[in-house]
């Protein structure tokens, strides 16, 4: 939206900006203001006999249906001491928003998604990002796993924020980077599961541009590039729980969306290979599995854990339950991904649910799947996708919600070549879209609450 105004109808209050004498009068917060300047027409024959008249164009977040917000423009007309008064006001107020980034390291995946974050970080993202006086330090990646290295020599006490563009799989690679630097610095025993983890402080944005964009998804309800910036922009944070894979005694991983092993890993190993399709590959591919594909069951004991119920309200519990043992059941997956699916009702917004209510809750959602039929399954897979409550009742699937779990797959395939596809294929994991080893059939998750900051205001 477009709106020219004379300055008699601005007025700035304590807490907000009023435009009166139009027909319908804006009332916007200050958090909600994005930044002014002030302008001067371009020069023109009328303007060198008369002067040029300068006016003062202010930027502040709209908010439209499904979360999705924009940003808007209102053109305010005046004398240029008059707009320039009012430009100083304006900025003050702005500048008294303490929670608002002032410098930002941004990380640039270029191929992720549709390899479209580099024109998007130059035509969209940095003009907002100026207009809000905020300054950037940009850093492209050149290979596969460069993020590592880069988030890793990273001074992140020179900026008050980081934003990662592209998909979980970056996002993944920068926080893993980052929130293990932190436990090493505080000599934490970070490779134990019950190990209290230190959280990383600096906030994170992301501006979603890869193919799997799931945090995006429950931070700005929806996966729009300007409602990402514009959440940025806004300062405002909340701590979120991770999931922490460890196998072999040590810690892997964290995870911020799914860990999963059986149809999903297999599923992430061929897409994977299938890179030259680009984003096609994430249709083509499970579907191809799905239904042409021999379904590979296996055996496993699968060892579930519960908060002690024993230990006092809001206190951090010490010692775990076991609380479920499934063994002997052939299994086709077992996934487990942040957030809590009872919370999963019609509808995308139901990720935003999901995201929101877990910090406060210790648990997080595990799927265990045994052999269905391909087009029952498929129906799931579409459900799942969409967050329907109906995805999870289905009679090949048991649905937990835990604060952890162990899985130890028992190998009845002794004749399987070491170095074949196949054998591969079952020492995988799917962590957040990447593909991670898991030592002597066997690993654990667990849940680690409040331990990543990142930028959102819903
Ligand atoms: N410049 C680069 N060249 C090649 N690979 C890269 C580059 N930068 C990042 N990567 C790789 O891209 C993957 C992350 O992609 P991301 O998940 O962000 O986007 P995506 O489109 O969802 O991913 P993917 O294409 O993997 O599904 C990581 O494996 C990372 O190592």
């Amino acid at each position: 939206m477009f709106l020219k105004v004379d300055i008699k109808s601005v007025c700035i209050e304590e807490n907000a900006l009023k435009i009166c004498e139009i027909k319908t009068p804006l009332n916007i917060e200050i958090c909600d203001l994005i930044g002014c300047r002030l302008c001067e027409e371009p020069p023109s024959f009328l303007s060198s006999l008369f002067g040029s008249s300068p006016y003062l164009s202010i930027r502040y977040i709209s908010k439209g249906e499904n979360y999705r917000w924009t940003a808007e423009t209102v053109q305010v007309t005046g004398s240029k001491e008059e707009c320039g008064a009012l430009e100083n006001r304006i900025n003050d107020k702005i500048g008294q928003e303490k929670n608002r980034p002032k410098k930002l390291g941004v990380f640039i995946n270029p191929i992720g998604g549709n390899q479209s974050s580099l024109s998007i970080y130059s035509s969209v993202i940095s003009p907002l990002f100026k207009e809000a006086n905020i300054s950037c330090d940009v850093l492209v990646t050149e290979r596969s796993k460069h993020m590592i290295d880069l988030a890793n020599s990273f001074d992140t006490t020179s900026v008050d924020g980081l934003v990662v563009m592209g998909g979980d799989g970056t996002l993944l690679e920068v926080f893993n980077t980052l929130l293990t630097r932190v436990q090493k610095e505080a000599n934490l025993d970070y490779d134990q599961p019950t190990c209290k983890l230190k959280p990383l402080e600096i906030p994170i944005g992301i501006i979603p541009t890869g193919t799997g964009n799931g945090v995006a998804k429950g931070l700005y309800g929806n996966i729009d590039v300007v409602t990402a910036a514009l959440h940025i922009i806004r300062g405002r944070t909340r701590y979120n729980n991770v999931q922490a894979l460890y196998t072999g005694g040590k810690l892997a991983s964290f995870s911020s969306v799914i860990v999963a092993v059986g149809l999903f890993s297999e599923m992430m190993f061929h897409t994977e290979r299938q890179r030259w399709m680009k984003k096609a590959r994430y249709v083509f591919v499970p579907l191809h599995l799905l239904l042409f594909k021999k379904q590979r069951l296996f055996n496993a004991k699968l060892t579930i854990y519960h908060k002690n119920r024993n230990s006092l309200d809001g206190a951090e519990p010490t010692e775990w339950e076991d609380a479920v043992q499934l063994e002997g059941k052939r299994l086709w997956g077992v996934v487990s991904f942040s957030g809590d699916h009872t919370q999963a009702g019609d509808g995308e917004g139901n990720y935003v649910a999901m995201l929101r209510n877990g910090p406060q809750n210790s648990d997080f959602s595990l799927l265990v799947y045994s052999e269905a039929g391909r087009l029952p399954f498929l129906n799931h897979f579409f459900q799942l996708i969409t967050l329907s409550k109906s995805a999870f009742e289905k009679d090949f699937l048991s649905a937990y919600t835990v604060h952890g779990y162990k899985v130890k797959i028992i190998n009845d395939d002794e004749a399987l070549d070491p170095n074949s596809e196949e054998a591969e294929i079952s020492r995988i994991l799917d962590v957040d879209g990447e593909l991670v080893t898991f030592e002597d059939g066997e690993y654990e998750v667990w849940n680690h609450l409040q331990v990543l900051k990142f930028y959102t205001s819903i």
